[in-house]
């Protein structure tokens, strides 16, 4: 918080220097010049800062605001809609000069890019979630740069409050991120909106879920970014769910990004609470390699697609596959159909002994109990 001593901060600092993937969102705030048009040159400074990263060996993924306003710009009008078509419409003439612009400065610098546009729906859908992750994981590993925005023509809710930043934790939280950076028209987050408070003073670092926080950002935000602080300190407390840093620091500051990641102290870093390891427990179940399938009766198969809850062995048919604990096995329907994977709790010689048991006498097959769950909920992802 602000009476942090400057050494620790420094300490915390470090933490950037590691970082192997990051997800930078900018705000439609500082990318339209404030309503004339693309801020192109501040652009060309950001791309060149993000090839540089992305040439050191870390994996960059945009997530850039800015179609309504520059569509705003385009369609020549001087206020921000209220009708949500017109809002889509602006959206969608927006973002071609948005992508253009991206494109344009990316190739400067020898990198491909690409548009991917996002509903908050897409990512909370399992089966849309894990096919935007392996799009994304597929262009980075192809050495191209992803720049995501709002589906804006297909969503209402998030083109009206205009909030980029939970976008961008979503995305951090779907490629496993190690860092979210927020770059906005203020240095960082202070304790109070500086607009409004000229003694307002910058909060270098603090917890995520420190619950202090909530009292200083107003809901007030500039003309064209409609989120303001509240949704960037969201957006942190999500990423931090996944074990991602973020960092809220002001756009404009000259090298930001360069520097920042030179383990300067600039902004303001929200850290997670838990390490990145626990907190990713959950998005590994999607990329390790299957070790084995367990077959899973109707009622097993409708409580986890319907309720989500945990999968017990009374609910398992057969086994196939030679697994340890903790190995990721993939449940499927008699049918054959897919329904989730996850981390088991047995191995393959235990689960044989156990199928069809109920979880009171797991005991009394194998002499003892790992966890009355063969796979937890918290370790499993729907497919
Ligand atoms: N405690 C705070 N610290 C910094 N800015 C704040 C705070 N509370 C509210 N704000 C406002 O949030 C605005 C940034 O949000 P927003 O306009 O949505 O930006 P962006 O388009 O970059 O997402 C700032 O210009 C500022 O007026
Ligand atoms: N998707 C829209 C709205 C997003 C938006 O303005 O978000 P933010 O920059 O977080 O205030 C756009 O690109 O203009």
């Amino acid at each position: 918080m602000a009476g942090e001593s400057i050494v620790e901060s420094e300490l915390i600092r470090a933490e950037l220097s590691g970082v192997q993937r990051v997800v930078v969102k900018i705000g439609s705030a500082l990318l339209t010049n404030d309503g004339k048009g693309l801020a192109l040159v501040a652009m060309s400074s950001w791309v060149k800062q993000l090839s540089a990263l992305h040439r050191s060996g870390c994996e960059v993924i945009l997530v850039s605001s800015g179609s309504v306003a520059e569509g705003m710009n385009r369609l020549g009008w001087r206020e921000r809609p209220h009708h949500l078509h017109e809002l889509q419409a602006a959206a969608a003439v927006g973002q071609m000069g948005l992508i253009q612009a991206y494109e344009a400065e990316f190739k400067k610098h020898g990198l491909h890019t690409a548009q991917i546009l996002l509903t908050h729906d897409d990512l909370s859908d399992r089966k849309r979630y894990l096919n935007a992750r392996s799009t994304l994981r597929a262009l980075v590993e192809m050495q191209v740069i992803p720049i995501v925005n709002e589906n804006d023509t297909v969503v209402t809710d998030e083109i009206r409050f205009g909030d980029n930043d939970t976008l961008g934790a979503l995305v951090a939280n779907l490629v496993e991120a190690d860092a979210l950076i927020i770059l906005t028209d203020q240095d960082g987050l202070f304790d109070q909106d500086p607009r409004s408070n000229p003694d307002a003073r910058l909060v270098p670092v603090a917890a995520a879920s420190d619950g202090r926080l909530d009292a200083m950002v107003g809901g007030r935000s500039g003309a064209l970014g409609r989120g303001g602080m509240l949704t960037k300190l969201r957006a942190a407390r999500l990423a931090a769910r996944s074990g991602a840093v973020t960092v809220i620091v002001g756009g404009r500051i000259d090298d930001v990004l360069s520097r920042l990641f030179d383990g300067q102290i600039l902004g303001t870093m929200l850290l997670p609470d838990q390490g990145r390891q626990a907190a990713r427990k959950q998005w590994l179940a999607g990329h390790l390699q299957i070790k084995g399938q367990l077959v899973l009766d109707a009622g097993a198969v409708d409580v986890l697609r319907r309720s989500g809850r945990s999968l017990l062995s009374v609910g398992v048919k057969s086994v196939t596959g030679q697994f340890l604990r903790g190995e990721i096995v993939s449940c499927v329907s008699q049918q054959g159909e897919e329904v989730a994977r996850g981390l088991v709790n047995y191995n393959s010689d235990d689960v044989l002994k156990i199928l069809g048991v109920t979880t009171d006498e797991i005991e009394r097959c194998l002499g003892f109990v790992n966890e009355p769950e063969l796979v937890h909920r918290d370790n499993m992802v729907l497919v």
